[in-house]
């Protein structure tokens, strides 16, 4: 979960007219000693540079090497601001033996410790600290950001100007937007939750991001029940692939036949190729002959003929859940009649664009991607899952935001996209509700994109080997 500013803030006000001034930057300044001594692996004769901005965030950074002096490192403050420096935390610095020095001065770091500006920075990051954020990365040691890594907007990972690249982002309270999405998900590194107590705060806070985990999804992911037959496991129907993209049509069929549900229908040109390499897959030419499903998958290697576009206004006709990809989210920016069938549909509809793709049906997306999300959603009335590093999927009328943490650069390749549209398509067939259908969907992707990863390059069809596996390991 993840909270804006603007919540973590009310949190704050809240836990802090209950507890003794200065509690809560000393929880967060002990969990950054803490986590700057693992990064160090020794204390006595090493070295920590501190970047000490103006506000409570310098706090936090002179008070963590207060912490780190009484434990034997050597500490030096690069105060940013010379004139607005936290002055009950410089004092506890000097105590401790910590020195001032001057940024042309710092020469050996062992570890950084980024405190310029937390969530109380707005816009890019101001000239005046751009110097020290371009010296802290010409050194070779590891930065530890304090809440963000400064220059990463908070609550939605941009980053406009110069911005501090962490290997640990220490983040005290609760997990920021900025951490979990966009380029600020890049420039955190790896991001650490420091228990401060805002949790009974922030309980009844909507999160502004969801991220599953693997233990959520041992309770979501579809399971035969005894007494189930494979009809009442769900069927989901497949449209994809054409005469020239067989492979497609092999991919979608491939995944949406794992997803959960006890039997794939294909409907497309590919019929042969996809029988011949699924032979349990009921393949048919056309949506009508098809016969009943609980959900389609329409889109991948589509092609956008007349024969594509028949299909498409077949499967938004009907009255059960619908994910569009690819050729089929092309035909909806080229074909305002299908467009409007897709605003008017009653059933769910779950759009998974990559950027592209997004920016034909809706427009820029511009720095902040889950606002983009979260209108485009709003804008169709469908879930819209934008893919990305971090692939963001948003709900229609202010429903649930869901964030993915799983997967690996190796996804970008061919095919891989083929096959989420397969397998989210049977999730919305086995009856998981549409958001979480793509969000459980692109975890699963991302973990079988993880797994295969470990063994060399990743293609398409080692996602189809990997998923079996990773859905055993999380039910
Ligand atoms: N939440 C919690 O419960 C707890 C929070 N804690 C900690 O407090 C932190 C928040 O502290 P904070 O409010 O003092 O703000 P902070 O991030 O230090 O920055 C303010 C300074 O930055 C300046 N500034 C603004 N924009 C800028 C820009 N673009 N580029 C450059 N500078 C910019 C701004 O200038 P001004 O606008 O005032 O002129 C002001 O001087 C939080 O992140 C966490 O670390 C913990 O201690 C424990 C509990
Ligand atoms: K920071």
């Amino acid at each position: 979960m993840a909270y804006s500013v603007e919540q973590i803030r009310a949190a704050e006000r809240s836990v802090l007219a209950q507890v003794p001034d200065g509690a809560l930057m000393a929880k967060a300044a002990r969990a950054v000693a803490t986590r700057a001594l693992d990064l160090l692996g020794f204390g006595y004769g090493a070295r920590a540079v501190l970047l000490v901005g103006a506000g409570d965030n310098g706090g936090d950074a002179l008070y963590a090497g207060a912490d780190l002096r009484r434990r034997g490192v050597s500490v030096e403050a690069v105060l940013a601001v010379p004139d607005r420096v936290h002055p009950a935390a410089l004092a506890a610095f000097r105590a401790c033996g910590g020195r001032v020095v001057e940024l042309a001065d710092v020469s050996r770091a062992d570890v950084i410790i980024d405190g310029l500006v937390g969530i109380g920075a707005s816009g890019p990051l101001r000239d005046n600290l751009v110097p020290v954020v371009r010296r802290a990365a010409e050194l070779p040691a590891p930065v530890l950001a304090i809440d963000v890594p400064s220059g990463v907007d908070p609550d939605t990972g941009a980053v406009a100007g110069e911005a501090v690249h962490a290997a640990v982002t220490v983040c005290p309270g609760g997990l920021k937007p900025g951490l979990l999405v966009g380029e600020g998900r890049v420039r955190a590194g790896r991001v650490e939750l420091v228990d401060i107590g805002l949790g009974p705060a922030l309980a009844d806070a909507q999160p502004a991001l969801r991220r599953l985990t693997d233990r959520d999804l041992a309770t979501m992911l579809p399971r035969p029940e005894p007494g189930d037959d494979k009809y009442t496991r769900g069927v989901v129907g497949v449209v994809a692939g054409s005469a020239e993209y067989p492979g497609a049509a092999q991919l979608a069929v491939g995944s949406a036949r794992l997803g959960g549900v006890g039997a794939v229908r294909y409907a497309g040109y590919a019929y042969v190729e996809v029988s011949r390499a699924h032979p349990d897959v009921l393949v048919s030419d056309t949506v009508a002959l098809a016969g009943r499903v609980q959900a389609w998958t329409i889109g991948p290697g589509l092609g956008r003929d007349d024969h594509a576009r028949a299909s498409l206004r077949a499967v938004l006709d009907s009255d059960v859940p619908v994910l569009i990809d690819a050729d089929g989210l092309n035909l909806l920016a080229e074909d305002g009649a299908l467009a409007q069938l897709l605003r008017e549909r009653s059933a769910p509809s779950v759009l998974t664009p990559h950027d592209r793709e997004f920016e034909r049906l809706f427009g820029p997306i511009g720095t902040d991607r889950v606002a983009a999300a979260r209108r485009a959603a709003d804008r169709v009335g469908a879930v819209v899952l934008l893919k990305g590093f971090a692939t963001v999927i948003a709900a229609p009328s202010s429903g649930p935001v869901f964030v993915n943490g799983t997967g690996t650069p190796e996804l970008a390749t061919a095919g891989s996209g083929d096959v989420l549209s397969g397998l989210i398509g049977s999730l919305l067939a086995a009856g998981l509700e549409p958001a979480l259908a793509a969000a459980v969907g692109a975890h699963l992707h991302g973990r079988a994109g993880e797994r295969a990863a470990q063994t060399g390059p990743v293609t398409a069809p080692d996602l189809l080997g990997e998923l079996p596996g990773v859905i055993a390991e999380l039910r």
